[in-house]
């Protein structure tokens, strides 16, 4: 065991917004140890640890109790199965070894309980059971991990079986670094009066971030709580008749304008305008809207009288404009006007740590409207983190909620997801690259990434077997792993 605890102290405090929290401090070989939580103490989950080595046992659950669980320690499958009468435990920490049965009357014990709704259940062992371990893992258990064990791995992988804390519920972007520093980002440009270029590839979230900036807008002190938002998708309008949508027409203005029509400058006049993919706009309407950006006057089609207009002007595109700019495709001048804040959305795949939060919240806003209790199987979250994710979020959403209303009991499993990984060697793949002209090297590195995301995905994580069925040597897969910034 790597740590001893000698001294451990426990201090409650009113949080800053009037919640209990707790303090927890212990002294490991003469250092202190600190760790605070706020008013999610109040939700904490309670894990079963069973487990009959009093130091092992009590060692676990001080680490765990610092790390936000509540923990209910037995030391016998008798204690075990009375424990399991009185609550649903969201995971049972188990040793293999017990001194009145092993881990397989545990997990008969529990499916007979739950049938398919039954707890993550997992093995602790040591290196004489496990291939009782991983005969277990086959009838029903949901892994093992093999002692000794570090203890900061063993919380990592806890964290992977469990369904993330409610702490993360004031999130609402993402949990991930990149993704907490968005979500402070908005915060403090809200009350700025400068627009906004949202960049990112395709469902990663671009809409839903122009939303949050006008609902943070309209928070601000003296703002208009129903302050407009007008949304207008510049790739799904026809190139001739995107200028009246922008400006208005008066009637008569050409064939078919039978009346006045105001444009969304002047229907979002006051609040927010949002132009979704804005690189898809023409040259000669980019000059018209670089023209009412530097004016603040918007002139309706077939009108000689401008009317001055106030928007907070939000942009997106998957593009690249400042690629675009430089090949003429894109106006310099315009995007300097509309990129006051840049905001880069990273793809999905490089926030890894988003993926398990966005996945069980969906399956939190499903259950509630369909108003059952389903749950996210947790190896989702190691199979998830190995994907492309291509079509980000969306993507995600989708194939969770295709699994949630295949599942037939009450666990979404990643088998149902029924999104294996491209195969680079499949018409779809190549097919991509040909549609878009990619460089042979992006080629080559996509269907790389692709293939060995494939094949770790096969093989469960495990890089020895990944590295085997590769040909190539651990070092050198984990060189490629890094550098395809492909989670392990
Ligand atoms: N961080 C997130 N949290 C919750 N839902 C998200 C998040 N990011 C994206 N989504 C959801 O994913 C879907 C796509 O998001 P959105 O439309 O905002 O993406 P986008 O980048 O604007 O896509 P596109 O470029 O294709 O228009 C939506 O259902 C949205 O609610």
């Amino acid at each position: 065991m790597r740590k001893l605890l000698v001294r451990c102290e426990k201090y409650c405090f009113i949080t800053t917004n009037g919640r209990i929290g707790i303090q927890l401090a212990y002294t490991d070989q003469g250092q202190t140890w600190q760790k605070t939580r706020g008013d999610d103490i109040l939700t904490t989950p309670t894990v079963l640890v069973v487990e009959d080595d009093p130091i092992m046992g009590e060692s676990l659950q001080l680490r765990l109790r610092l790390e936000n669980y509540n923990v209910d320690l037995v030391s016998d499958l008798c204690a075990a199965r009375k424990a399991l009468q009185t609550r649903l435990y969201p995971l049972v920490l188990s040793d293999i070894r017990l001194p009145d049965g092993d881990g397989g009357s545990l997990l008969a014990t529990m499916l007979e309980r739950y049938g398919g709704c039954c707890p993550p259940l997992v093995f602790m062992t040591g290196y004489g059971s496990v291939e009782q371990a991983v005969r277990l893992v086959r009838q029903g258990a949901w892994d093992y991990i093999q002692k000794p064990f570090d203890l900061d791995a063993l919380i990592q992988r806890i964290g992977e079986w469990m369904p993330p804390g409610t702490h993360d519920d004031d999130a609402w972007f993402g949990i991930s670094p990149a993704s907490q520093a968005l979500e402070q980002l908005i915060d403090r440009i809200a009350s700025l009066d400068l627009p906004v270029l949202i960049q990112g590839e395709s469902g990663t979230g671009k809409e839903l971030v122009a939303q949050h900036i006008r609902a943070r807008m309209a928070a601000q002190p003296g703002a208009r709580h129903d302050l407009p938002m007008v949304a207008i998708n510049c790739a799904a309008i026809h190139e001739g008749l995107l200028e009246s949508e922008l400006f208005g027409h008066e009637a008569g203005a050409f064939t078919g304008a039978n009346k006045r029509h105001h444009g969304v400058f002047e229907r979002a006049n006051g609040g927010v305008l949002f132009l979704d993919e804005i690189g898809d706009m023409s040259m000669p309407v980019q000059a018209k809207l670089l023209r009412v950006l530097q004016d603040g006057q918007v002139c309706r089609l077939g009108s000689e009288k401008d009317l001055h207009v106030s928007v907070r002007l939000i942009c997106a595109t998957h593009k690249r404009l400042d690629k675009m700019a430089e090949t003429g495709a894109f106006r310099r001048d315009l995007l300097f006007r509309i990129s006051g804040v840049p905001i880069h959305l990273p793809p999905l795949r490089e926030r890894a740590d988003d993926i398990a939060w966005l996945a069980h919240r969906r399956v939190q806003t499903l259950n509630a409207k369909t108003g059952q209790s389903k749950r996210l199987d947790p190896r989702f979250v190691s199979w998830a983190k190995l994907q492309p994710w291509e079509g980000n979020v969306r993507e995600l959403f989708s194939a969770l909620d295709r699994a949630y209303h295949f599942a037939s009991d009450c666990w979404v499993r990643w088998e149902r997801f029924g999104m294996p990984c491209s195969n680079p060697g499949s018409s779809t793949f190549a097919a991509r690259a040909h549609n878009v002209a990619t460089p042979l090297g992006d080629y080559l590195a996509r269907a790389e990434r692709e293939y060995l995301t494939q094949v770790m995905s096969e093989r469960e994580g495990k890089m020895a077997e990944t590295a085997e069925v590769l040909g190539i040597s651990r070092k050198t897969l984990w060189e490629k792993l890094r550098r395809h910034k492909i989670a392990t």
